[in-house]
């Protein structure tokens, strides 16, 4: 029995991957309304509208029911990751860490959260270019499922494979969350770029410069080259940056066409990780001595300390550089 904590729309599409094969998974959700609808008719009405979901898939909001199932996929915002793993009992069990996203305050990673929360647990991470309701309709995906054990990640990785979706195994569980939490603040960027209607030239400017930075931060904080250019990496690099599908995107839309970002932020009940990540990044590159000027430009634009013309002219100023 698998258990998925969180009920989102990524939450709710990997509930119905996990069900596919008929296989009972059990779904944690916060919002009674979210439970009621996930067990009376069959969908998520608030996250994932429109995707009828296997009625193997029983949605609960007690906690110590869902985390009965082992494994468990974690699947909150990842600001609210370390209060729901805090509420889990101190049983050994295997969660798969599934936010994209840097704890503020701690700046920890979800690895290192999860470490501190359930000491006892072994420790995978899923992650990949995958919007959440293509997934959920059976669409073609693959994604990277890294875990220190190789063995274990094996295991794991044949436990969620199903024909449409297709696990590739790492041990980089640093890279595979770095590539996921960076790509967010950067398709912020490139929303920025779409919104002031700067062109396709300067969005693919911004991915690969982007890049650059997601690789210089992650090789600074551990993560392997290789992870970084991969699925969990540059593979949701791209997605994340050339489509407003994605919320990250979307927001950096609105910011672009001069929108203030509370007012985007304001009474959204969707999660838009990058404006979180995106300050603790900041800082956490500051503290690693890395140079990340677009994350730093999307955190000034974020809090009101430029707009969204003066941070791409800042961008364009700069010095000129060698490109690696
Ligand atoms: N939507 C997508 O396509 C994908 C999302 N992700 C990641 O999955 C994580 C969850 O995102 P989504 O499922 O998209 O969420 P969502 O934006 O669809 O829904 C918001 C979620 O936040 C939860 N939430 C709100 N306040 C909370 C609190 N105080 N404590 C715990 N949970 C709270 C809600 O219950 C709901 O599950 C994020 O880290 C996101 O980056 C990863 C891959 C794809
Ligand atoms: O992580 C995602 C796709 O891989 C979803 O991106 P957004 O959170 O920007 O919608």
């Amino acid at each position: 029995m698998i258990g998925v904590l969180g009920a989102g729309a990524w939450g709710t599409a990997l509930a119905q991957v996990a069900a596919a094969d008929g296989r009972e998974v059990r779904l944690w959700a916060r919002e009674l309304e979210v439970v009621a609808s996930i067990n009376e008719a069959h969908e998520n009405h608030l996250f994932l509208p429109g995707v009828p979901l296997a009625p193997s898939i029983r949605a609960s909001d007690d906690l110590a029911w869902v985390a009965e199932a082992d494994p468990l996929l974690v699947v909150t915002p990842s600001q609210h990751m370390r209060s729901v793993l805090s509420g889990l009992d101190a049983r050994q069990r295997q969660l798969i860490l599934c936010c994209k996203g840097i704890e503020a305050g701690t700046m920890q990673l979800m690895h290192e959260v999860a470490h501190e929360t359930c000491p006892s647990a072994t420790i995978a991470v899923l992650s990949g270019p995958t919007f959440a309701h293509e997934v959920a309709k059976g669409l073609p995906t693959a994604i990277t499922l890294a875990c220190a054990d190789a063995g274990i990640g094996r295991k794991l990785a044949a436990l969620i494979a199903r024909p449409a979706f297709r696990p590739y195994l790492a041990t980089d569980v640093v890279g595979a969350e770095i590539g996921g939490a960076v790509k967010n603040v950067l398709a912020i960027a490139c929303g920025v770029v779409e919104g002031r209607g700067l062109g396709q030239n300067a969005r693919a400017s911004m991915i690969s410069r982007g890049f650059a930075e997601m690789t210089r931060f992650g090789l600074a904080r551990g993560a392997h080259a290789e992870t970084l250019a991969g699925l969990s990496g540059l593979g949701d690099l791209v997605l994340t940056c050339s489509s407003t599908s994605s919320r990250n995107f979307s927001l950096g839309v609105g910011l672009g066409q001069g929108r203030a970002a509370a007012d985007l932020l304001a009474d959204r009940r969707t999660v838009a990780e990058g404006a979180f990540t995106a300050p603790v990044l900041r800082a956490a590159a500051a503290a690693a001595g890395v140079d990340m000027p677009i994350a730093q430009a999307v955190c000034a634009l974020l809090e009101g300390e430029a707009t969204a013309e003066q941070m791409i002219d800042a961008l364009l100023a700069r010095p000129l550089r060698a490109e690696w």
